[in-house]
């Protein structure tokens, strides 16, 4: 029962400890604020959060996928998984209130700062990342929509895995992330260019399917945000994948993290590293700098050419 759940994992908090301050994005149920927060005994202390709000007027099936993000949410304490302060349920309009993270999405957050970032900076990001995943996969949960825009970013550049729940903010284009497959999420909305390819061939959603993913967020990181697979079609995308194509290493990428996506793009699911030795291989090229100054061929072959 998503109602039961959500009593039993986030704090219900009461509206007059919140102020909002601004509107810094929209999503599928409403606006994404940032405010401040009253701390629960020393009133006069406030803290920086993000606030969703669910637009008025919403039906219980939205009210429930809405705070069903929450609920999951609030089953996880991790430093690389975005921190739920708590909800409102007892007035109107419903919210869930989470830390603030200042940098927003990854996705903007890279192509807002194309190539000031040093190699190290980047890979301490998917360091980040990677334990987050780790964290979530020993928890037993399957992210589904590992994808750089599911990642935000603080002002100390920590990155920490958002987007819970059963429903995925739906693209408006047709050739935007997602593309309907199946009638409804459990197989429906799928972002293609991210998924492996058991998971879009036969809904086979693992862990093994979110390191798959976490290997094209490693590319949009290398590459400052680039859109994986470029404009190509979805169809286009699978076909090359099954044709044993992979993406081509970003500018500048050293071969050692090139060579870490292409062990995350194995077919073989079972083939793919698990999210605990990536954080392993991660942070030895951190602690040993040297393994970084290797650059990979930025060769790039057109899959669908008929030689
Ligand atoms: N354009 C933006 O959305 C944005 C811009 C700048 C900073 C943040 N920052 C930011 N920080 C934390 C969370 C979120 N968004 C978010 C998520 Cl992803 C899931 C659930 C939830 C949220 O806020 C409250 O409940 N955002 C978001």
């Amino acid at each position: 029962d998503p109602n039961q759940a959500v009593k039993e994992f986030a704090r219900e908090i009461d509206a007059s400890y919140i102020t909002i301050e601004a509107i810094i994005g929209g999503g599928e149920f409403g606006d994404v604020c940032r405010g401040k927060l009253k701390v629960l005994g020393s009133p006069s202390v406030e803290v920086d959060v993000a606030i969703k709000t669910l637009k008025p007027g919403s039906t219980d099936k939205a009210r429930n996928d809405f705070l069903t993000e929450a609920s999951i949410m609030g089953q996880f304490e991790h430093p690389n998984v975005i921190f739920l302060q708590g909800v409102v349920t007892r007035s109107n309009p419903v919210m869930i209130i989470t830390e603030y993270m200042e940098n927003g999405s990854l996705d903007t957050f890279l192509r807002a700062n194309d190539g000031k970032f040093q190699v190290l900076q980047l890979v301490g990001m998917l360091r980040g990342i990677a334990s987050g995943m780790q964290y979530l996969s020993e928890m037993n949960y399957v992210h589904r929509d590992l994808a750089a825009r599911n990642v935000l970013v603080n002002a100390q550049l920590v990155c920490k895995i958002a987007d819970f729940g059963l429903s995925r903010e739906i693209e408006s284009t047709t050739e935007g992330a997602y593309t309907t497959r199946f009638s409804n999420f459990q197989g429906g909305k799928i972002p293609v260019r991210w998924t492996a390819p058991e998971a879009i061939a036969f809904r086979k959603f693992t862990s093994a399917s979110d390191v798959w993913s976490f290997g094209i967020v490693v590319w949009e990181v290398m590459s400052y945000g680039e859109r994986p697979y470029w404009n190509w079609s979805n169809q286009d995308v699978i076909k090359s994948i099954e044709k044993g194509y992979r993406l081509p290493a970003p500018m500048d990428c050293p071969e050692t993290i090139y060579q870490l996506m292409l062990d995350c793009w194995q077919k073989e699911r079972t083939h793919r590293p698990m999210f605990l030795s990536i954080v392993k291989t991660l942070d030895k090229l951190i602690r040993c700098p040297d393994t970084l100054r290797r650059i990979a061929q930025n060769r790039s072959v057109n899959p669908l050419s008929s030689d």
